[in-house]
């Protein structure tokens, strides 16, 4: 692992797909412009989150308008794009994917979420995410010259076992576009991330749109980097915004040496 700079871009989500990606595409061009190498989008980020849009927003990989766009944007602009994650169609089936460019624009790999969001919880969120989506059944985890990533989505996060064998599979960093809501962001988002990174000793990024009170699911926002150590070291509000943190790797060798939890582990 080397030090390098993430940018985790935190916009606003409509209705309309073309204005979302126009969105992405300045807060990937302004993160390149502050020396951000590597840059995350938030999860589902062309598309509302909202069971009833995805099957008219979804693409198929290859013949998608939002994955070229991020190829394109990932080369000009020389960077690693996590972009977010989309709903995409193969065989009849929706998925909730990441996409991962290098800055040569190609495409490294993808990551369905593993675990989908089927909850319930009486007058204050249902949702279902299986009522239109399929689930991944992999692991992902990219080599970088900077680190290795692991990628995850937002209700994956809640799932220690996934985040461990990533560790074991060498991932220092782990990004997760995600869409906490009004219920479960303020109980859960902070606490969830920092013990992903604290127990397995790795940097986490989280990535959520912005908070749009009008939507029919009412992002949490707060966006952020959770140190090895545990604690935040850059965060977001609730509003669009672009977070630009240096990763410092010596705090991930210090105390991966200080704190041997890996090598303790059975
Ligand atoms: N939206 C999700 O996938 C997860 C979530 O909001 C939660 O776990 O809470």
């Amino acid at each position: 692992m080397k030090d390098f700079t993430l940018g985790l871009c935190q916009f606003m989500v409509t209705n309309n797909k073309k204005e979302n990606l126009l969105t992405a595409l300045n807060y990937i061009e302004q993160a390149a412009s502050n020396g951000c190498n590597i840059i995350a989008l938030p999860e589902v980020f062309n598309c509302p989150y909202d069971n009833n849009f995805f099957n008219s927003f979804s693409e198929e990989e290859h013949n998608s308008e939002t994955l070229n766009l991020l190829k394109n944007a990932a080369k000009d602009f020389n960077v690693y794009i996590i972009g977010g994650s989309i709903i995409e169609r193969e065989d009849n089936k929706l998925y909730n994917t990441s996409y991962i460019f290098s800055p040569e624009g190609k495409l490294l790999d993808k990551h369905r979420k593993v675990h989908l969001f089927d909850i319930d919880i009486p007058n204050k969120i249902t949702f279902k995410e299986s009522d239109t989506l399929t689930a991944g059944d992999k692991l992902t985890v990219i080599d970088t010259p900077y680190c290795k990533i692991g990628i995850a989505i937002c209700y994956d996060m809640r799932f220690p076992e996934m985040f461990k064998k990533m560790a074991l599979s060498e991932a220092e960093l782990i990004i997760i576009p995600a869409a906490f809501n009004m219920t479960t962001g303020p109980a859960h988002w902070n606490l969830t991330l920092r013990a992903r990174a604290l127990d397995n000793q790795v940097f986490v990024a989280a990535i959520s749109p912005a908070r749009d009170t009008t939507a029919s699911y009412v992002a949490y926002g707060h966006s952020l980097v959770a140190s090895p150590w545990g604690d935040i070291i850059s965060s977001l509000d609730d509003k669009p915004g672009l977070l630009v943190c240096k990763i410092d790797s010596k705090l991930l060798y210090n105390i991966r040496e200080q704190l041997p939890l890996l090598k303790h582990s059975k």
